[in-house]
């Protein structure tokens, strides 16, 4: 694992890494947030999944965490959205290929060879972390968009790696939505049984979770009809799971909408993971 800059935020230590990925055949990049705290003790760790478009370094440079993660304790992984390089697989599209992974392992060609974000983000990446960095083996997730959804639907799938989820605008509901379908299609191909692996709302009617969810959506966000936020809404309500989704005035989609609520996330996340 290669340091790529280290920088002071907060009284803690905002890092990039470069490492060598077996499961992505080829290098991925990282920042990595450490409070404080880490420097006497192992902390818990917060996974931040960013959405279309997005590096490792939008939400690290955009979202204001850091401050609220130094405060509680929490350090903050910014995983980047896909593969990259040359001898990937790409689109000119901005929503497939490089900048838009989905969190899936794709199947299909030409994509099945590097695209397997949800292993990355469920087993490599967890790992190389815990051997190298001061954390205490205990997992939040959250997530922006493309993001929020793999956030949810990773969480819903690995109920014991992770004990606290929440999202920002997430997309809830991708196998209906245009943010999914035309992914799920060229990633995973047109059997549609197994794209249910990968909707956060297919997931939640069939596993449920174990703890509360918290999500907010911006009430006009310009993305509101692929994003489908009524559709979590109306589950939440009929399988009586706790959580929290929050209509959020006069938001739209950006950064300065996750950046207003962060706070609320975080500390959320802390006080679950401490507890744990
Ligand atoms: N270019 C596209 C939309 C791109 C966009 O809004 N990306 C969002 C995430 S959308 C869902 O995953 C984002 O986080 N962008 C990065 C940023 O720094 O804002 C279009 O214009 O339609």
């Amino acid at each position: 694992m290669e340091l790529v800059s280290q920088n002071q935020c907060f009284g803690g230590t905002q890092s990039v890494y470069r490492h060598a990925s077996e499961v992505c055949g080829g290098e991925m990049t990282f920042g990595l947030y450490l409070p404080p705290l880490a420097r006497s003790r192992p902390v818990p760790l917060l996974w931040y999944l960013s959405g279309l478009t997005c590096t490792h370094e939008n939400a690290m440079t955009k979202a204001g965490l850091q401050r609220h993660a130094s405060e509680h304790g929490l350090a903050v992984v910014f995983p980047d959205t896909s593969p990259r390089g040359e001898g990937v697989a790409d689109d000119q599209a901005y929503d497939l290929g490089q900048g838009a992974g989905f969190y899936v392992n794709a199947t299909q060609k030409p994509w099945a060879r590097h695209y397997r974000m949800y292993d990355y983000i469920v087993s490599e990446l967890p790992a190389l972390l815990l051997e190298s960095q001061p954390l205490k083996g205990i997992h939040g997730i959250t997530g922006h968009s493309m993001g929020g959804h793999g956030a949810l639907t990773i969480a819903f799938r690995n109920p014991a790696q992770f004990r606290s989820v929440s999202a920002f605008a997430p997309i809830v509901n991708p196998t209906r939505s245009g943010w999914g379908r035309k992914q799920f299609s060229a990633y995973l191909g047109d059997d549609e049984a197994h794209w249910a692996n990968y909707d956060a709302c297919l997931l939640l009617a069939e596993h449920g979770w174990h703890g509360d969810i918290l999500i907010d959506q911006g009430a006009t966000d310009q993305f509101l009809e692929l994003i489908r936020p009524e559709a979590m809404a109306q589950l939440m309500a009929e399988r009586r799971q706790p959580g929290i989704l929050r209509m959020q005035a006069g938001y739209d989609h950006s950064y300065f909408f996750v950046a207003s609520f962060g706070e609320d996330h975080v500390r959320w996340h802390a006080e679950r993971l401490h507890a744990a």
